[in-house]
């Protein structure tokens, strides 16, 4: 059964980061000794696996799967599911299929956080998960482009309609600031986060700035430790434990 806080991670458009927030959200949770799983929802463009360097499949034990352990968070991804990077054709009801089997047949443990990357948009996996899991929080990641946020905000507006809780706004790629320079320069424009957040009666989390990936790593989308992007989720994480704190209270 899976347990703990829900947090959904969705963004209107692709491209916007929303898998690697995910991912290092949930890294960064785990890093302050939480119990977290990530799970991978992002159902034609799964990318958890490839990111965070996992070939192996999980294993099954009494007809349940055992999560994949990596980086301290338990992960279970579509991608698990699909052999040789094959394309997925879904119909609506084998969606809802996915996220109960994940939600039921996964021998998680207890866990303090829950992460889900979500597809982009306002899907069927959207109403989906809001029906199976109505407890879940939102995060939506949104780029300071103001398309971005424009778009964003209609996932934003379904999340209320469907008396879903935002957590709040990631934004994200926000300026780019050389290294030993205090200049910052705003390449996809400003004020999108703040935008959304204004409409949907929402705050933004974090603004995280566009970073070069670490190419000579296995796992360039993870930040590591003591690097500048790695201490903005560590104040991210920080952050959605206050306000689930706060929220429980
Ligand atoms: N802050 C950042 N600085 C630089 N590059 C970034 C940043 N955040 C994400 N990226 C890069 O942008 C690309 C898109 O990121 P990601 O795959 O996380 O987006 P997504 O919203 O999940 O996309 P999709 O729509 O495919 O699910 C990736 O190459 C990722 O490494």
């Amino acid at each position: 059964m899976l347990s703990g806080e829900v947090i959904a991670v969705t963004s209107g458009k692709g491209g916007v980061g929303k898998s690697t927030v995910s991912v290092n959200l949930a890294i960064a949770l785990a890093r302050k000794g939480l119990d977290v799983a990530l799970i991978d929802l992002d159902i034609y463009g799964f990318s958890v696996p490839k990111m965070m360097n996992l070939s192996n499949r999980p294993k099954t034990f009494n007809g349940r799967i055992i999560p994949i352990e990596s980086h301290g968070v338990k992960v279970m991804s579509m991608g698990f599911l699909v052999k040789d990077n094959d394309p997925v054709v879904w119909r609506g009801p084998m969606l809802g299929k996915m996220v109960e089997h994940f939600k039921n047949d996964v021998t998680w443990g207890k866990l303090d956080y829950c992460i889900i990357d979500m597809p982009p948009g306002t899907g069927d996996v959207a109403l989906d998960l809001h029906h199976h899991i109505p407890q879940s929080k939102e995060i939506i990641v949104t780029t300071p482009h103001q398309t971005a946020s424009l778009v964003a905000e209609r996932a934003g507006k379904m999340t209320i309609k469907a008396n879903h809780d935002i957590l709040g706004i990631v934004e994200n790629m926000s300026y780019f600031q050389p290294k030993d320079q205090s200049e910052k320069y705003y390449i996809f424009g400003k004020d999108g986060g703040d935008l959304l957040a204004d409409t949907l009666n929402s705050d933004v989390l974090a603004r995280l700035p566009i970073e070069e990936p670490n190419e000579s790593s296995q796992t360039p989308s993870i930040y590591a430790e003591n690097t500048n992007l790695c201490h903005h989720y560590d104040h991210l994480a920080t952050r959605v434990d206050e306000k689930i704190a706060h929220k429980a209270h």
